[in-house]
């Protein structure tokens, strides 16, 4: 008879370990009631991930332990594979658990700890160092924890020790590119080692990561056979059988669906990133600051996708500067996508502080000071409407400005969430375009004008910044590729545009430190993932 397994692909709340607890009970009394006779969640599924230093509170392992008793308790029937923190002699374990009929059969602890990237888990755990291999429907079970997989040693270890399928339980967090990596990694983990692997992924937006899920079952060949959708709770049933020649055999034809559109993947993220951001935190909706620039306006996109159109308000708040054709594009995106709008001149205000502002000022010429208090304007009025609505200020900072500094520190850059901030200017544009895709939201000229910031007259982005093109081929490779100076220059850029952007980056983490989070959705986010000294002589 076939061993019928369920990957249960959930999205836990970190720290609510009673809710993820009940949350863990139904699904897997869901998966006995559908036919099942095991069940795989994520790694920590039962904390969520990262739990960072909540794992210090002794507190928050006692709540573990209990909630551990009473899912063994209610969870019968069916064999459990379950990721959480356990307490033992030598310290602490990132362990993945088999129970079954309120007991507990083996528990593997994970061997390799990332503390690389976002990751910290030298900072809580210990490792591991023996494999783990069960018995279950006639078959013997490996366990391994996501980083296993990406390090050689545990795999061969597991089946050494006589593994003839192995279970993979991750918290793999999204990057643009990391479902296509992840798949060619266990897939030859497999064909290497010749058997099955299940990979279990957790889902759900975690503060500045995401979690895409996007489990799957990999043939002993190595290829993909089963997959899960990426970015929503699924359950993902797999069939496990022996052939005529004793050999373990995955009962599902290959899966050969055409990969997905990367454009579409990333917005997706950040769909995901931003609701779970607002859902998880208690916020009843979002308000933002609607230019009818590009960032704004595909800012005000993810949002509605992320929340529904009536938990989303957009604020146009022209000042002198504000041409018409700015305040008709932002209402028009609105009105595409049905947002309810609220204009606030910002003129009275901006007169007022420099009225108020005038002997301080002593007659010196205006400059980037005006330009600020124009920008702050706005984030006052936005931070008192978010204060009276209980809606969460979405900020909508792009990852080139966040690099270089362009933005005003308490203006622009006030707000409680940045779902941009990882999406450099170019990816902004085609994002937006994307979007127009699955139907018309962002007005065709809000893509073709050139952008500009409209704190003075006849301001645009350029005359402070290089072409976006430019400027977001040296970022990527000075921030993401950790490229020198020298090294950029040698790829075709001016030496003196590569020496200023790489100045400006610098400079400015001041200014980053002070940022809200936002989704990471490339692989050296601004945040956990690059963490430079404000104060540097380098
Ligand atoms: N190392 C450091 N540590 C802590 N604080 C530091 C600091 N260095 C400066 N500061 C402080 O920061 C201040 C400078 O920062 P800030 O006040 O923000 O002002 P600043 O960076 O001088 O100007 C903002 C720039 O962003 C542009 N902008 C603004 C708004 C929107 C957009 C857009 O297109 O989206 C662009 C604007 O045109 C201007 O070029 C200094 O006066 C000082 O108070
Ligand atoms: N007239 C305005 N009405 C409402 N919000 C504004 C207005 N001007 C600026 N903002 C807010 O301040 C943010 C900074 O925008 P700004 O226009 O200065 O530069 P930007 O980076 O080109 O952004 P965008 O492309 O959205 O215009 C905007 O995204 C928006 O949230
Ligand atoms: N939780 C983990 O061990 C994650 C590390 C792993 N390399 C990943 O991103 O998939």
């Amino acid at each position: 008879m076939a061993c019928r397994i369920q990957i249960a692909q959930i999205n836990p709340l970190v720290g609510d370990i009673a809710g993820n607890a009940e949350r863990l009970i139904s699904a897997s009394v869901a998966a006995r009631d559908a036919g099942a006779d095991l069940v795989v969640f994520p790694e920590l599924a039962l904390t969520g991930y990262p739990p960072e230093d909540l794992l210090l509170r002794p507190e928050f392992m006692r709540r573990v332990e209990s909630a551990l008793e009473h899912i063994a308790s209610e969870a019968v029937g069916i064999t459990l594979v379950l990721g959480y923190p356990r307490a033992a002699v030598g310290g602490l374990f990132n362990v993945a658990g088999v129970w079954r009929d309120g007991e507990l059969v083996a528990e593997y602890a994970k061997q390799h700890l990332p503390n690389y990237s976002v990751f910290d888990e030298k900072r809580y755990f210990q490792s591991g160092s023996t494999a783990t291999v069960f018995e279950h429907c006639g078959l013997r079970f490996g366990l391994t924890v996501c980083e296993d997989m990406w390090q050689e040693g545990p795999v061969a270890q597991a089946v050494e020790a006589g593994a003839q399928v192995l279970l993979n339980i991750n918290a793999s967090p999204f990057h643009a590119g990391k479902l296509q990596e992840r798949e060619s990694l266990v897939g030859r983990r497999a064909s290497g080692h010749g058997l099955p692997i299940l990979y279990a992924n957790l889902v759900g937006g975690q503060d500045e990561l995401v979690f895409d899920g996007a489990s799957f079952v990999v043939d002993r060949e190595g290829r993909v056979v089963q997959r899960a959708p990426a970015f929503a709770e699924a359950e993902l049933r797999v069939e496990i059988d022996r052939d005529s020649d004793d050999v373990v055999r995955i009962q599902s034809a290959e899966d050969d669906r055409p990969e997905p559109d990367p454009d579409a993947v990333i917005y997706d993220a950040l769909v995901l990133g931003v609701r779970d951001y607002v859902r998880k935190n208690g916020f009843g909706g979002a308000v933002l600051g609607l230019s009818g620039g590009v960032d704004s306006s595909l800012t005000l996109a993810i949002a509605v996708d992320a929340l529904g159109a009536d938990r989303v308000e957009a604020v146009l708040m022209p000042s002198r500067y504000t041409a018409d054709m700015s305040n008709e594009d932002a209402l028009e995106e609105a009105r595409l996508l049905g947002v309810a709008t609220r204009t606030i001149p910002i003129e009275p205000a901006f007169l007022a502080f420099l009225d108020m502002l005038e002997p301080a000022f002593a007659g010196q010429p205006a400059d980037v000071t005006e330009e600020n208090i124009q920008a702050r304007c706005r984030g006052i009025i936005l931070m008192a409407i978010s204060n009276k609505s209980g809606r969460i200020l979405l900020t909508t900072g792009n990852k080139s400005e966040m690099s270089v500094g362009y933005a005003t520190l308490y203006g622009d850059m006030a707000g409680g969430f940045a779902p941009i901030k990882d999406v450099p200017k170019m990816l902004v544009y085609r994002l937006a375009r994307y979007r127009n895709r699955l139907g018309e939201a962002i007005p065709e000229r809000v893509l073709t004008r050139a952008p500009s910031a409209e704190l003075r007259a006849d301001q645009t982005d350029q005359d402070s910044l290089p072409e976006y093109e430019s400027l977001d081929a040296i970022l990527r490779l000075y921030i993401e590729e950790d490229e020198g100076i020298d090294a950029i220059v040698a790829q075709g850029y001016p030496d003196e545009l590569v020496r200023r952007v790489a100045r400006l980056v610098d400079r400015n983490e001041y200014k980053r430190r002070q940022a809200p989070p936002g989704v990471r959705i490339s692989k050296r986010a601004f945040g956990r993932d690059r963490r430079y000294p404000i104060t540097s002589g380098f």
